[in-house]
C-alpha cells in the first residue's frame, strides 16, 4: 500500500488553503494539515491501516492488552481511522483535514476541540453530513439525516414526545424493570449452560424502544421480531465493515459493483414493510384523545397540520424517524450491555465488588431503580467506564458545514463533513489518568464517591447529541444491576479467553460475541 502523503502547511485562512500552501512553520497552537490521500491510502484510513507496514510513520501502535494477564492493561488499536487521527493530531494539531477519495473531511481531535465546536459553537456545528448509507436507507427523511427546519421540528417533536412517554422518568423505569424480569426469566431457562446472549439482549433492549414507538413489546419467541433484529444487526455490522465504509465514500461506484451492500439494502425492505404495517394499524385505531405511543402522537400532529403545505409532519418523516429510533435504540445499548458482561467475566474481582455493593444497598429481591444509582457509586463508575472504554461510536455520526464555519481562526468551507472524534475525547490523555486502561477509578474520588468527568461524551454533545441518551443510561443501569442481583457470570473458556478488543472497529466498535454462563446466585 502507498503510505499517506502528508503536507504540513502555513496557517491557512481556510482549510482548503491547505491544498494551495507549501511548507511553512506554524506558530499557532492550532494547525490544520491536509492529508492528501491516494486511492489506496483512502482505504487505509478506512480501517486497513493495521495491515500497513509498521514502519510507516502513519501507523502508530497503541499499547496492548496483556492477553491472559487478567490485568487492566491497554487496548491495541491497530490503525483504524479514529486511532490514526489521534496520532496525526500529535503532529498536526487538533484540527485536521483529510481527503477520503474526493470528500473533504475536517476531523476534530480531543476534548477541548470537540467541546468548543459542539457546545460553544453549537449553532455552527449542528449540520449532519449526507452519509450515503443512511441517506439511501431513509431517502433523506427523518431526524437522523435531516438538516435545517426539518431537523429542528423533528428533533423538538421527538424529544418532547419521548419525554412525555416517560423517557428518563419513572414511567420508563417501570417498563425497563418489567423487561428485566423477562430477561432474567429467560436466562434462568439456560440452567447454567453456556449461551450466546447477543440476540437475547437485543430483544430485551429493543422491546423498550418498541414500547415507546409502537406501543407494544414482542415475545422473545416472536419470529418476525427476531428477523428484524437480525436485519438491524446486519445494518450496523455492515456499516462498521470496510465494505460499508467504502460504500459511504464511493456510493456511486459501489452501486455498480456486486456485494453485500445490495443484500443489506434488500433486507432493509423488511424493516420498511414492518413499519409500514405498524403505521397503518395505528392509523386505523387512532384515538386523538389518548395517544398510545410515538406513532400516534406523530399522526395526530400530522392531522393538525394537514392544511399546511410545508409541514414536516408527513408520512416520509414519520417512517424514517421511526426507523432511526428503532435501529439506533437497539444495537448500541444491547452491545454495550454485552460488552459490560465480557468485562465483568474477564475481571471477576470487579464483578464481585459490584455484587457486594448491590447486595448491601438493594438486596436481591427488589428491582433496582434509578434513585439507587447515587448509593451505588462503584457500580455506576463501572458502567460509565464500560461506555468510555468501549467507545461505541468512535467518530460519532458525521456533522456538516451547512455554511462556511469560522473555527479557531480557520474557515471550514460550506459542504465539508466534520468528524467530532469522540474516540479522542474518551481516550484524551489530558482528561483521563490512564485512558487506555479499563479503570473504574476514572469515575471515583479518593473516598469512593462517584466523580463526573466532562469528557465522558459517548453520546456526543451539543444540539445534535443522541436523543436516546437518558433512555440508554437508564437501560444500562437497570438491566446490568438486575442481572448481577440474580446471576454470577463466567464463560466456558475462562476469563483469559475474553478479548475486549472490538470485533469491528470503525463506524461502531462492536464487541466480540461469547458464549457465557449465568450461574443463579
Ligand atoms: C449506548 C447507547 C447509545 C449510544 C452510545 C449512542 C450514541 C449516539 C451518538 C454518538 C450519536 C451522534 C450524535 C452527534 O451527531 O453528535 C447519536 C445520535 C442519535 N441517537 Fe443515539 N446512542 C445510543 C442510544 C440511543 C437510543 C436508545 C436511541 C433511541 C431511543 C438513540 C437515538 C439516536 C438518534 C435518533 C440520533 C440522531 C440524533 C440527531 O441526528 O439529531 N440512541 N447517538
Amino acid at each position: 500500500r502507498q503510505p499517506l502523503r502528508s503536507v504540513s502547511v502555513a496557517p491557512p485562512h481556510s482549510v482548503s488553503d491547505c491544498l494551495r500552501h507549501g511548507n511553512s512553520s506554524d506558530a499557532r497552537a492550532v494547525r490544520a494539515v491536509c492529508l492528501l490521500m491516494g486511492g489506496a491510502a483512502a482505504s487505509s484510513a478506512l480501517g486497513y491501516l493495521s495491515s500497513c507496514s509498521p514502519t510507516s510513520p502513519l501507523v502508530t501502535r497503541a499499547p496492548e492488552i496483556a492477553q491472559g494477564s487478567g490485568a487492566f492493561s491497554d487496548l491495541p488499536t491497530g490503525g483504524s481511522f479514529h486511532t490514526c487521527s489521534q496520532d496525526f493530531s500529535k503532529t498536526y494539531g487538533p484540527v485536521i483535514t483529510v481527503y477520503l477519495g474526493w470528500q473533504r473531511i475536517v476531523v476534530l481531535v480531543g476534548y477541548d476541540t470537540v467541546k468548543e465546536a459542539l457546545v460553544d459553537q453549537a449553532d455552527d456545528f449542528t449540520g449532519r453530513a449526507p452519509l450515503p448509507f443512511l441517506y439511501k436507507a431513509t431517502r433523506g427523511f427523518g431526524i437522523g439525516i435531516s438538516n435545517g427546519d426539518r431537523w429542528r421540528q423533528l428533533r423538538r417533536f421527538s424529544l418532547t414526545t419521548l419525554r412525555d412517554f416517560g423517557m428518563g422518568r419513572k414511567g420508563m423505569e417501570e417498563w425497563i424493570q418489567e423487561e428485566s424480569k423477562h430477561l432474567r426469566a429467560h436466562i434462568r431457562k439456560f440452567k447454567g449452560k453456556p449461551f450466546d446472549p447477543t440476540i437475547l439482549l437485543s430483544r430485551t433492549v429493543s422491546n423498550i424502544v418498541c414500547c415507546l414507538v409502537f406501543g407494544q413489546r414482542f415475545s422473545y419467541e416472536d419470529k418476525q421480531f427476531l428477523n428484524l433484529l437480525s436485519v438491524i444487526s446486519n445494518i450496523v455490522r455492515f456499516n462498521s465493515s470496510p465494505m460499508g465504509m467504502m460504500y459511504n465514500i464511493f456510493p456511486w461506484a459501489m452501486e455498480q459493483l456486486p456485494g453485500q451492500h445490495h443484500t443489506v439494502f434488500a433486507r432493509i425492505e423488511e424493516i420498511r414493510d414492518f413499519i409500514r404495517i405498524k403505521i397503518q394499524e395505528h392509523r386505523e385505531t387512532l384515538d386523538p384523545s389518548s395517544p398510545r405511543d410515538f406513532i400516534d402522537c406523530f399522526l395526530f400532529r400530522a392531522h393538525q397540520e394537514k392544511d399546511n403545505p410545508s409541514t414536516e409532519f408527513h408520512y416520509d418523516n414519520l417512517f424514517a424517524t421511526v426507523m432511526n429510533l428503532f435501529i439506533a435504540g437497539t444495537e448500541t445499548t444491547s452491545s454495550t450491555i454485552r460488552y459490560a458482561l465480557s468485562v465483568l467475566i474477564k475481571h471477576k474481582n470487579i464483578q464481585e465488588k459490584m455484587q457486594k455493593e448491590i447486595d448491601t444497598v438493594i438486596g436481591r429481591e427488589r428491582c433496582p431503580s434509578m434513585e439507587e444509582r447515587k448509593s451505588l457509586p462503584f457500580s455506576d463508575a463501572v458502567i460509565h467506564e464500560v461506555q468510555r472504554f468501549l467507545d461505541m461510536v468512535p467518530f460519532s455520526l458525521p456533522h456538516y458545514a451547512l455554511e462556511d464555519i469560522s473555527f479557531r481562526g480557520y474557515t471550514i468551507p460550506k459542504g465539508t463533513s466534520i468528524i467530532p472524534m469522540l474516540h479522542s475525547v474518551l481516550k484524551d490523555e489530558k482528561q483521563w489518568a490512564d485512558p487506555h486502561s479499563f479503570d473504574p477509578q476514572h469515575f471515583l474520588d479518593q473516598n469512593g464517591n462517584f466523580k463526573k468527568n466532562p469528557a465522558f461524551l459517548p453520546f456526543s454533545a451539543g444540539k445534535r447529541a443522541c436523543v436516546g441518551e437518558s433512555l440508554a443510561r437508564m437501560e444500562l443501569f437497570i438491566f446490568l444491576v438486575a442481572l448481577l442481583q440474580d446471576f454470577t457470570f463466567s464463560c466456558p473458556g475462562g476469563p483469559d479467553s475474553i478479548n475486549l478488543i472490538p470485533e469491528y472497529s470503525s463506524f461502531a466498535n462492536l464487541p466480540r460475541c461469547y458464549n457465557i454462563i449465568a450461574t443463579p446466585r
